[in-house]
């Protein structure tokens, strides 16, 4: 027998009877309930045919929970679904695809040993075969300007070029209701404005869009109606272009996010070096590393911006001790030749620490608790046989959820269990409570709400006051101006000269990420040209 509960048959038939064109999507007081968390708590949401609806709401509020059941992927405890006019009860991913419902997880869901045809085709009806597969996924990926090969091995693609599979792999089916968690997070601003194109001209063939975001300008550009959530209910429904971000930030977090601190840098000794590395590709879809130099002061926020695949996997794993293929003396630790020490070793001898950018697989195990993920990169106080306290370990991770504000079932829970942006903000706090030295994080603010991000950005600034050397690399232009004293940026494997925020703008930066940039003079402040303003 059925565990869903069933449709209200009659109660849609009489409301759709009314309605000379019924929603596409019409759901009524969705409900589901976790383990000491009610996820969805009697939502109602209605889509019309071609509307562009955003889905907003802080973190852990229930979006993707919500969005899941409309794929079948999750089973709601209680409530109604009608498709098209029709109640219905969406048992399966498959039964939602055949129905015409197609979805972008915020979590991508790929396998790392196909290639990026066999992952697309696996998601498919089988009854598009590969070579019709081959035709569809060309034509999308030129609608799109997506230009990803498709016998490229998973494992070899950066987040930024997994999400644009992710995509495209709706993409191809043509779908009559598309659902897009998070879709732009990794992505640079030119391929948000393609896709935005290819979204407004489905949604013009008819096709509707669901499309959660926590970037307000998006919503803004995008969407034409807004559904703001908060703790599993919906709160309003709103024309987003008719909202201030402070009106909507109070919908959704009953307050608006603090602004970033002002901070006065004051550079100490430079902690961080990278000399000259030159680094071949680890991998035939890899990208070789060209003559980088770079360095971080003590007290310094410095930022590295680029487009995804440009080299920064490559720099960061070379940068965190993942790649010691380096050698010695080219990547420099507080005057100390590091290039050949190992990630422990640069955590345990320098307090450098790393923040990647996958966070369920490299950052947490999906399946451990919260407190057994600390211990990936936290040297917790060991007893005299060797035995870690789960006392001290709970106690950590409570504190960690209190302070970062983490919203989870307790200490026990899962990492896979937490919302996105809660497990991104679980990491973030597990490495800035560290009290590093050197802190090197890729993308600090994936996925978190406004005022998670406002948190997390203050965090940051307030360890370099303590005098850590903090490194970011992102793909948000706009985060790495608000936080970061100087810049570089990557093209093609190289680094740019480094570029004091004062001097940087939009364009200039736009620029230096196609490669082209001015080779600086040679001069006595060569490596580090900053020293001359700072004197
Ligand atoms: N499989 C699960 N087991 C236990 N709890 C879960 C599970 N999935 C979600 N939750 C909980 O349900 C709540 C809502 O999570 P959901 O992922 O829907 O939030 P969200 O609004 O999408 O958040 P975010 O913006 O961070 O992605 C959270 O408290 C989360 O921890």
């Amino acid at each position: 027998m059925s565990t869903l509960p069933q449709p209200d048959h009659e109660s849609f038939e009489l409301s759709q009877l009314e309605e000379p064109t019924p929603a596409r999507l019409l759901l009524q007081g969705i409900t589901k309930k976790y383990p000491g968390v009610v996820a969805n708590d009697g939502i109602d949401l209605r889509v019309e045919r071609g509307q562009i609806h955003a889905i907003l709401g802080e973190n852990g509020a229930g979006k993707s929970t919500l969005m899941k059941i409309i794929y079948g992927a999750v089973a709601p405890d209680e409530g109604s679904i009608a498709f098209d006019g029709a109640p219905i009860a969406i048992r399966s991913p498959q039964q939602a695809r055949q129905l015409g419902i197609a979805m972008v997880f915020q979590h991508f869901n790929l396998f790392d040993s196909l290639t990026v045809a066999e992952n697309i085709w696996l998601g498919q009806d089988k009854s598009m075969d590969r070579e019709m597969l081959g035709v569809h996924l060309d034509e999308a990926a030129a609608v799109f300007g997506l230009n990803i090969e498709p016998d490229r091995p998973m494992h070899t693609l950066s987040v930024g070029e997994r999400q644009k599979v992710e995509i495209l792999r709706s993409l191809v089916t043509h779908p009559k209701l598309l659902i897009l968690d998070e879709p732009t997070s990794v992505l640079t601003p030119q391929a948000v404005q393609s896709l935005f194109q290819v979204l407004k001209r489905l949604a013009q063939s008819g096709c509707s869009i669901l499309y959660i975001s926590h970037k307000l300008h998006e919503i803004r550009q995008l969407c034409d109606t807004c559904t703001v959530i908060s703790q599993g209910q919906v709160r309003g429904v709103v024309n987003p272009r008719q909202e201030s971000d402070a009106s909507l930030a109070r919908l959704m977090i009953g307050a608006e996010p603090p602004a970033t601190p002002q901070r006065h840098s004051s550079p100490k000794e430079v902690a961080l070096e990278v000399n000259a590395l030159h680094l071949p590709k680890s991998h035939t879809y890899g990208m070789d590393l060209h003559n980088i130099n770079l360095h971080v002061r003590a007290g310094e926020v410095v930022g590295i911006a680029g487009i995804s695949g440009n080299g920064q996997n490559e720099l960061l794993q070379a940068l965190s001790g993942e790649d010691t293929r380096a050698a010695h003396e080219q990547v420099v630790l507080f005057s100390q030749a590091a290039g050949k020490k190992n990630t422990q070793q640069r955590r345990a001898e320098f307090d450098l620490h790393f923040v990647p950018e996958e966070r369920l697989g490299r950052a947490t195990v999906p399946s451990m608790s919260l407190a057994q993920n600390l211990l990936l990169t936290r040297p917790l106080s060991r007893g005299p046989l060797g035995w870690i306290s789960p006392r001290q370990l709970r106690d950590k991770a409570l504190h960690l959820i209190r302070t970062f504000n983490v919203k989870a079932a307790g200490s026990h829970a899962a990492a896979r269990s937490l919302s996105g942006g809660n497990l991104q903000k679980f990491i973030m706090g597990r490495e800035i409570d560290a009290n590093p030295k050197v802190l090197i994080v890729a993308q600090p603010t994936w996925g978190v709400d406004v005022g998670a991000a406002a948190q997390i950005r203050t965090h940051l600034l307030q360890l370099a006051e303590k005098g850590c050397a903090v490194l970011i690399v992102s793909e948000e232009i706009e985060e790495l101006f608000e936080l970061c004293d100087r810049l570089y940026v990557i093209s093609n494997g190289q680094l740019s000269p480094s570029l004091p925020r004062a001097q940087a703008s939009i364009e200039k930066v736009g620029l230096w990420m196609s490669g082209l940039w001015e080779q600086p003079a040679v001069s006595q402040s060569q490596t580090h040209p900053e020293v001359a303003t700072m004197v």
